[in-house]
């Protein structure tokens, strides 16, 4: 398995404030990459400078190039779908399909057309009259029609509809993904690619506080059921987050043996959103905490 993408000692600043704090993050060639942070962690400058779109210190190497020096040979190999991604209004969709076919040299036309034809797009239509979300499936089928080794989405469906959002995700994972592919993508609804990740990483003010393959995820992470009975047991073992649920109580714990925990309620496999929550979110959890101390 080799390096798609090697990044140290990455830093960014705006001023006065540290955008990027010394990020090292390594990418193997085959795998699917969740980047979650919240709004403005540095999620989208990260990526910029990952693909030599942003000016960022430190050393980066993507696909064996470093994309501030030779940026146009690393895209040739790359598909990057931004957030902010637009197209030229007065084009119609055969002329964007045909103008992708014209300057890519890796875009299966075909395919492409035959994604939109799981969409409500015509072909005849103009870009401006297609909704917002109408635009950006267009967006997706033309980049997921691109035979590229890396692919990188930065938040891809955002404002489109759950069911287009499904439809994509099983897109990408069955039609795209080919085990050979790496695909490195940014997303605020963690619960919708929590399946088709292969690696996690978490990034919060500038920095990485998490970055595990989902198997080591899962061993490290557990969620605890509990009545009242045992929560003050369960507290002492230092519980990363506690919530209150309905039927009681929820801990999340991190590195804490199972053995240890088994007797004290049901354990579950805890979920990313709800890890992401405990280690991006803390000062959240512990006012939960101070919450449920009053009973
Ligand atoms: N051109 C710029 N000038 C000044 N500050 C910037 C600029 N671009 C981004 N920032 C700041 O850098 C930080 C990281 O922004 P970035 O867009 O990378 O975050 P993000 O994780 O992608 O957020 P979101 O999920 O909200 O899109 C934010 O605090 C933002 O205000």
């Amino acid at each position: 398995m080799s390096a798609v993408i090697q990044a140290a000692n990455i830093n960014k600043r705006y001023g006065r404030h540290k955008v990027l704090d010394n990020i090292n993050l390594e990418i193997n060639s085959g795998k699917i990459v969740g980047l979650i942070g919240p709004n403005g962690a540095g999620k989208t400058t990260l990526l910029q400078s990952l693909l030599g779109l942003g000016v960022a210190s430190g050393d980066i190497n993507v696909l064996g190039e470093d994309p501030r020096r030779a940026r146009s040979k690393m895209l040739e190999q790359v598909c990057f779908i931004a957030d902010t991604a637009t197209l030229p209004r007065w084009m119609k969709v055969s002329q964007a399909i045909e103008y992708v076919a014209g300057i890519h040299p890796r875009f299966d036309q075909a395919l492409a057309e035959r994604l939109l034809t799981k969409t409500q797009i015509k072909r005849t239509s103009k870009i401006r009259e297609l909704s917002k979300g109408m635009v950006t499936q267009l967006h997706l089928a033309l980049v997921m029609a691109v035979d590229a080794k890396l692919l990188v989405l930065d938040e891809p469906t955002l404002g489109l509809d759950i069911i287009y959002r499904r439809t994509f995700y099983d897109a990408l994972l069955n039609d795209y993904y080919d085990g050979d592919r790496t695909i490195l993508i940014t997303t605020h609804q963690v619960e919708e690619i929590e399946h088709l990740l292969t690696d996690v990483v978490f990034i919060n003010d500038g920095k990485i506080v998490l970055n595990e393959s989902i198997e080591s995820f899962e061993n490290q992470f557990v969620k605890l059921k509990t009545g009242p009975e045992s929560v003050a047991q369960a507290r002492a073992l230092k519980p990363v987050s506690e919530s209150r649920t309905l039927s009681g109580h929820e801990f999340i714990f991190e590195n804490v043996p199972r053995e240890r925990l088994a007797s004290l309620g049901e354990l579950a496999l805890a979920s990313l959103a709800e890890v992401f929550v405990a280690k991006v979110a803390p000062t959240v959890s512990a006012g939960a905490h101070e919450e449920s101390g009053h009973e």
